[in-house]
């Protein structure tokens, strides 16, 4: 197979672990001859530091014509003080909308490995295997207005959170149709109680429910999820929420795993491409220091794998790689514990990248005798 691949690294760790990802494939590629051409462009800080802009038209014409984008992070403090439209992180969400990306699945899985990297205990954490779906492009995160001013002597702001109900009812269907090939329950996530958009969603996923009558659907309310979360996170199939509610509600949820450094994400289109990135930001406190962990990078381009290319063997052997490597004990700072083998990002990128070849190495040995 043949496919074009946008790599957008970013800023900070973005770029480390992005390594990470694009070396993966390169494996993958080799192990299973795929042809994988990789192009790379700007995004975020670097691209204001290049172009003047955290989103160069040149980017958003390669990911048009790449078959997927697999993207690092965005920001840090160099850039804060900046003009909002010149911020990095509205690089981000402008090539999420200008790529109709609507949904962002944020799976969160139990990894027995890490069981004592969480912080809670394991009769709660075992056995997690849930899918948060973000609505992506819409909500507070892209409302106009968004702005300043001065009334009465006095300095009032606004942000705005809007939907169309068409832009609920895509994303929650998503979410039913991905629980339908799981354990069959949406858990709808709002605050129907105070807000009247939440009303709206409430509504709208009732009627979707409608046409799914083998899937269970249940609301909760935002701040009653985020304690379910950590209380009672086996309760949760599928979990579909509004922009900000997902954004805040997923870094939660990677606690569960272990670390913000574990959890990958696949964000969805009508027509593609689709983009592939790791949950978390660009982490200025670590960055440089080779300590970052690539494994949520590295999990993105195995959804690329499964989502954007049909690859679900492959995809699979990224992921018993990454299983393999931590159940052998190798772990980046933020998951290490006493007495397992303290890595580097790329020691640990080596180690993902060694297991998926040394199976190569098997098959072909196996193949000779076959
Ligand atoms: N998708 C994106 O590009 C995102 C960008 N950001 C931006 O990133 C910058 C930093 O934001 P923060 O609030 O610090 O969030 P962050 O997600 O970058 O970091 C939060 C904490 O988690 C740690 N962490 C994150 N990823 C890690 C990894 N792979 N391995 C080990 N530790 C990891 C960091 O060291 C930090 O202590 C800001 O400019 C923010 O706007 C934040 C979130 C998402
Ligand atoms: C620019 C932000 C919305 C990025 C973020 O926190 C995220 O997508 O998780
Ligand atoms: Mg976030």
């Amino acid at each position: 197979m043949k496919k074009r691949i946008a790599v957008l690294p970013g800023d900070g760790i973005g770029k480390e672990v992005t390594r990470g990802a694009v070396d993966v494939l390169k494996a993958i590629g080799e192990r299973f001859g795929h042809q994988f051409y990789f192009s790379y462009g700007k995004i975020g800080g670097s691209a204001v530091d290049s172009f003047g802009t955290p989103l160069p038209d040149e980017t958003v014409e390669l990911c048009r014509e790449s078959d997927a984008v697999l993207l690092g992070a965005v920001g840090g403090p160099k850039y804060d003080q900046l003009p909002v439209h010149l911020r990095p992180e509205r690089g981000l969400l402008k090539i999420r909308k200008e790529l109709g990306l609507y949904a962002n699945l944020r799976p969160t899985l139990y990894y027995s490995s890490l069981a004592e990297s969480s912080p809670l205990r394991k009769e709660i954490i075992e056995d997690v295997d849930m899918v948060m779906v973000r609505e992506l492009t819409g909500g507070l995160y892209f409302g106009k207005p968004s702005e300043r001013s001065t009334q009465n002597g006095q300095d009032v702001v606004v942000d705005t959170l809007f939907y169309q109900r068409e832009e609920m009812t895509r994303v929650i269907k998503l979410a039913f149709d991905l629980a339908r090939q799981r354990k069959g329950k949406v858990t709808s996530v709002d605050k129907a109680n105070v807000l009247e958009s939440s009303r709206m969603w409430r509504e709208v996923a009732e009627e979707v429910s409608k046409a799914y009558p083998d899937v269970t659907l249940e609301h909760v309310l935002v701040d009653n999820a985020a304690m379910q979360l950590i209380k009672n996170p086996r309760k949760f199939d599928v979990v579909v929420t509004e922009n900000m509610f997902g954004d805040i509600l997923s870094d939660e949820a990677s606690v569960l795993t272990g670390s913000l450094g574990m959890l990958p994400s696949a964000s969805l289109s009508e027509k593609g491409p689709y983009l592939y990135e790791p949950i978390h930001g660009s982490a200025p406190d670590i960055e440089g220091q080779n300590v970052a962990n690539p494994l949520a990078s590295i999990l993105s381009a195995a959804m690329m794998l499964r989502l954007s290319f049909g690859l679900e063997e492959e995809a699979k052997a990224v992921e018993n790689a990454v299983n393999e490597v931590l159940n052998a004990g190798y772990r980046t700072k933020d998951i290490s514990s006493f007495g397992k083998k303290q890595v580097s990002t790329t020691e640990m990128i080596e180690e993902v990248k060694a297991t998926i070849l040394d199976h190569e190495t098997i098959l072909n040995i196996m193949g000779a005798y076959a």
